[in-house]
């Protein structure tokens, strides 16, 4: 019987432990994604400091009046940096052609903080993916917060890939070369509370599954949250644990597996109509993915099935999928 709910994994025991310990986190974390392609995780040593400082910076700069959001823009829809206003995208798009409705959410983005050896970050294939980050003059902390969180959630998702990899029955370490130069993409998502009734089908965010290879969510507890679709076709809550990340795989780790763990289709709903005031939910949602020139290609031993998918980049899976979910 597959598991039809998020389940809650303590990954202490892999981040202090011994095989063993390391091999009992690795085993609980393939179930899930094997079975429903999203976890809860404990005892992954973020501080919450830190995350009170991202939503701190991150509200105080989606209460900036419009023209000052502007000014940091999305400069071009297949460049995943900036701002993007509200029904500016439809996430939906990614699995469904036909799905237009705009989602209710505006959000902020960045990419890589650090810097990488030039000629590599300006290769032909790197495509947009190291373009510089947009920077808001204010609230001036922001920088600062937003590059401390994702150096930090880029040293959780590689620990999650070592996790990944154990529980694939690879060697801890299989994934590192392929991550050593991620081309992630942090954003933060805030869902404005509801006055108005939306129109039919729009929601505020489309059913979608993620691009990449996997993501690491804090969100909070408001009316009009997060939904995974199961393995019995049913819509099911994501609870919000204290101080827990949400973490689900993407579209490029179930290829990569040849299919043996799903990216499962998740949306955010609207808030009940009585409860649109107290609705407003601010998401950090930390998007990873491999180096653009890491080689996707189905891993042999996850399923012995033959190969579902042709071999492809990172840096090309991902383009293809953001670009289709921008609106004119
Ligand atoms: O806000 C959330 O809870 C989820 C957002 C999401 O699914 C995404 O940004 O891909
Ligand atoms: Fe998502």
């Amino acid at each position: 019987m597959p598991l039809l709910h998020v389940p809650i994994i303590d990954i202490e025991p892999f981040l202090q432990g011994d095989d063993r310990a390391k091999r009992a986190v690795a085993a609980e974390v393939d179930r899930a994604c094997r079975d429903i392609g999203f976890l809860i995780i404990s005892g992954h040593g973020v501080a919450p400091e830190l995350l009170a400082r991202m939503r701190a910076v991150s509200n105080a700069f989606f209460d900036l009046p419009m023209p000052d959001k502007l000014r940091v823009a999305q400069p071009a829809k297949d460049v995943t940096r900036g701002y993007i206003g509200i029904e500016q995208e439809s996430v939906g798009r990614s699995r469904d052609a036909t799905a237009t409705a705009g989602d209710l959410n505006e959000s902020l983005m960045i990419g890589p903080v650090d810097a990488v050896d030039p000629a590599y970050a300006a290769a032909p294939a790197a495509g947009k993916h190291f373009a510089p980050n947009l920077w808001p003059e204010a609230p001036a902390e922001l920088r600062d917060t937003f590059s401390t969180y994702y150096r930090e959630m880029g040293q959780l998702a590689t620990q999650l890939m070592r996790i990944f990899a154990l529980g694939l029955g690879l060697d801890e370490h299989h994934f590192d070369t392929s991550v050593d130069k991620h081309i992630s993409r942090l954003r933060v998502r805030n869902y404005p509370a509801q006055s108005e009734t939306p129109v039919p089908g729009q929601i505020r965010a489309g059913a979608h599954s993620d691009y990449g290879s996997l993501t690491i969510l804090a969100t909070e507890d408001k009316p009009g949250g997060l939904q995974v679709f199961n393995a019995a076709g049913e819509w099911v809550d994501v609870p919000i644990v204290p101080d827990c990340f949400i973490i689900n795989i993407g579209d490029l780790m179930a290829r990569w597996t040849n299919d043996a763990w799903v990216s499962t289709l998740h949306r955010v709903v609207n808030p009940p109509a009585d409860a649109g005031a107290a609705s407003r939910r601010l998401s950090v949602v930390f998007f990873h993915n491999p180096n653009y020139d890491a080689e996707i290609r189905c891993i042999p031993t996850c399923t012995g099935d033959a190969p579902k998918y042709p071999a492809t980049t990172s840096g090309e899976h991902l383009r293809t999928l953001f670009v289709a979910t921008q609106n004119a």
